[in-house]
């Protein structure tokens, strides 16, 4: 046995594909009514499947690792051009990842009710989002160097199996899904996250959202079937993000977007406040269940913003 500290901890898994999904109905609905307001805050189609984007995997990295600002093309406001330069809006996205294992075989859609067998299990994710490169850049194809420039995960995976003293029951879907998405049983887990800001300098983190797997509407077992529903192989490693986990109240939002409402109002922290990231501070995700004498803990999935490029 190690003591965790004196270990280099390494990503537990070589990742070929990722996928991030949008499958919290808190964090889906706040998104929508700050850029399209209340009327028509949730897309139609997001009660009938489980809406992603085609991720990055080549910039997945290790909790512990820096990122560094990303720089890009910033959203204009009203007549006024794009600019380039540092991202003035960096944030944070409280997530899991499903890890895929065995996966199948091209044109061979997994069925919902078997698809608990071809996750093998999750970890934290940290899905980095500059908000105002990807206002700009996101219609009509969706996120892209927006969120491409970082995704942090937690160095351990929890499997399944360890989490079935903590699964639960998934939200009620209104309206009920098509047969192909419809499960015997509708499982989430408890899992209680949690995030953390340092910032710089200051030895203390603060606490700034608490939130938990269970919110999620649509369940990890539908989001793999839906993957795969078309022929779309998954293969061993491939990682699922669940999307942001906001849950219902106001100290369970799990991005500073949600909680500094697109930066209209500040977020405390200790001594100082934040609308969106500064460089310097450190993010902390934890996660755990606590069992009946014992607890499964997903370790931490942490970064610190590093200055832009000059
Ligand atoms: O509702 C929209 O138009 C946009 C929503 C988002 O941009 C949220 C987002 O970043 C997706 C995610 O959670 O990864
Ligand atoms: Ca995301
Ligand atoms: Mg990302």
């Amino acid at each position: 046995m190690l003591v965790q500290d004196k270990v280099q901890m390494l990503l537990p898994i070589a990742i070929g594909d990722y996928t991030d999904f949008f499958s919290s109905m808190y964090h889906a609905r706040n998104c929508g009514i700050m850029f399209r307001g209340p009327e028509n805050a949730i897309n139609p189609n997001w009660f009938h499947l489980p809406i992603a984007y085609h991720g990055r995997a080549s910039s997945i990295v290790i909790s512990g690792t820096d990122i560094i600002r990303p720089r890009g093309q910033g959203h204009p406001s009203g007549n006024s051009p794009p600019y380039f330069g540092p991202s003035r809006k960096l944030d944070f996205e409280l997530e899991m990842a499903a890890v895929v294992g065995p996966g199948n075989e091209l044109g061979k859609p997994i069925d919902v009710n078997e698809a608990a067998d071809h996750i093998f299990g999750v970890v934290l994710m940290n899905d980095w989002s500059a908000r105002d490169i990807q206002a700009w850049e996101y219609v009509p194809l969706g996120p892209f160097l927006g969120k491409s420039f970082g995704t942090t995960i937690s160095p351990w995976i929890v499997t399944l199996d360890a989490l079935e003293p903590f699964s639960c029951e998934a939200p009620k879907q209104e309206p009920p899904s098509l047969p192909y998405l419809a499960e015997k049983t509708s499982r989430n887990y408890d899992i209680n996250l949690e995030v953390s800001i340092r910032p710089a300098g200051q030895g203390d983190s603060h606490v700034v959202t608490k939130s938990n797997f269970k919110h999620l509407y649509w369940t990890i077992t539908q989001q793999l079937a839906h993957h795969t529903i078309n022929g779309c192989n998954l293969r061993p490693g491939d990682l699922l993000g669940t999307g942001t986990i906001s849950g219902p109240e106001p100290d369970s939002l799990g991005c500073l977007l949600e909680l500094s409402w697109n930066g209209t109002k500040s977020v405390t922290l200790g001594g100082t406040s934040r609308k969106f990231l500064e460089d310097g501070d450190e993010v902390i995700f934890s996660g755990f269940c606590k069992g009946n004498g014992y607890i499964v803990g997903f370790g931490s999935c942490s970064g610190k913003i590093l200055p832009s490029l000059p």
